[in-house]
């Protein structure tokens, strides 16, 4: 199975004081893995290492098998986060118009953007659900509507991974539904590998394959999240 991220005995601290000690961790093409810990616990940290915004201070992150400061591939790589959904009601860009942005990213700044492009990025509006309000404002859509055109704007780069940090923050639950069912679709469908960063393990664990758990500076990997998660893990894993 092809490895996408690992990572070899990393520790990382904010000054002197220490988030992650000695993580060892392996993510496989396909994976669907969601990072849960309680606030503060250190999950946008694992997620920022992994998408090298922070940098370790001991031990090796590889990324595809290179090392993650070597890597260079950083435009297949998709990201969408909490602050993704805040364009205001009035900001004049409609939603084809923010997946076309990523069209830069595949044809280059100054080439100009023919028909078969512009049928691509209706492709994705179709693919998560989106094309109905393709011609509406960014800011006029709900923000579970705006969460699905984001992940249609990462997936333009046609993405190896997608990340998300808490992508359902403010969206009401059937918001959050569609939006699980579509992570769920790409991951199967396109055996796309996803790694979402939430605080909400109850819902988190019923949608992913695999899981992160963040405790005391440490991490524990579970292979399959709806099995093998027993009921004093929980317990343990809400007790301080
Ligand atoms: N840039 C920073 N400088 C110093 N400390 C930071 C910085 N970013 C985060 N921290 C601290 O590091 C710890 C872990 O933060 P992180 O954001 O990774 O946690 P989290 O599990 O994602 O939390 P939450 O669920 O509240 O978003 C927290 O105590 C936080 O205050």
């Amino acid at each position: 199975m092809e490895n996408v991220i690992k990572f070899e005995n990393v520790s990382f601290g904010y000054d002197e004081k220490p988030i992650l000690e000695d993580i060892n961790l392996e993510i496989h093409k396909g994976d669907y893995v969601g990072i849960i810990g309680q606030n503060g616990a250190g999950k946008s940290t694992l997620l920022k290492l992994m998408i090298n915004e922070i940098k370790s201070v001991k031990g090796k992150i590889k990324i595809f098998g290179t090392d993650i400061n070597a890597f260079n591939s950083w435009e297949e790589i998709g990201y969408v986060n909490q602050k993704s959904n805040s364009f205001s009601s009035s900001f004049p860009v409609t939603v084809r118009e923010v997946v076309a942005m990523n069209l830069v990213s595949k044809i280059g700044l100054f080439k100009r953007i023919k028909k078969n492009h512009l049928k691509e990025v209706d492709e994705v509006l179709k693919l998560v659900g989106a094309y109905e309000y393709k011609d509406k404002l960014i800011g006029s859509l709900s923000g579970g509507q705006q969460q699905k055109v984001f992940i249609a704007r990462e997936l333009m780069k046609s993405p190896k991974i997608l990340f998300l940090d808490e992508p359902t923050v403010g969206i009401d639950i059937n918001g959050q539904r569609e939006f699980y069912k579509l992570l769920k679709e790409l991951n199967e469908k396109l055996n796309l590998t996803i790694i979402i960063v939430s605080h909400d393990l109850f819902i988190v664990k019923e949608e992913v394959k695999n899981l992160v758990l963040i405790k005391n500076h440490n991490i524990k990997f579970i292979q399959n999240a709806k099995s093998d998660i027993s009921k004093n893990m929980m317990l343990d894993f809400f007790s301080n």
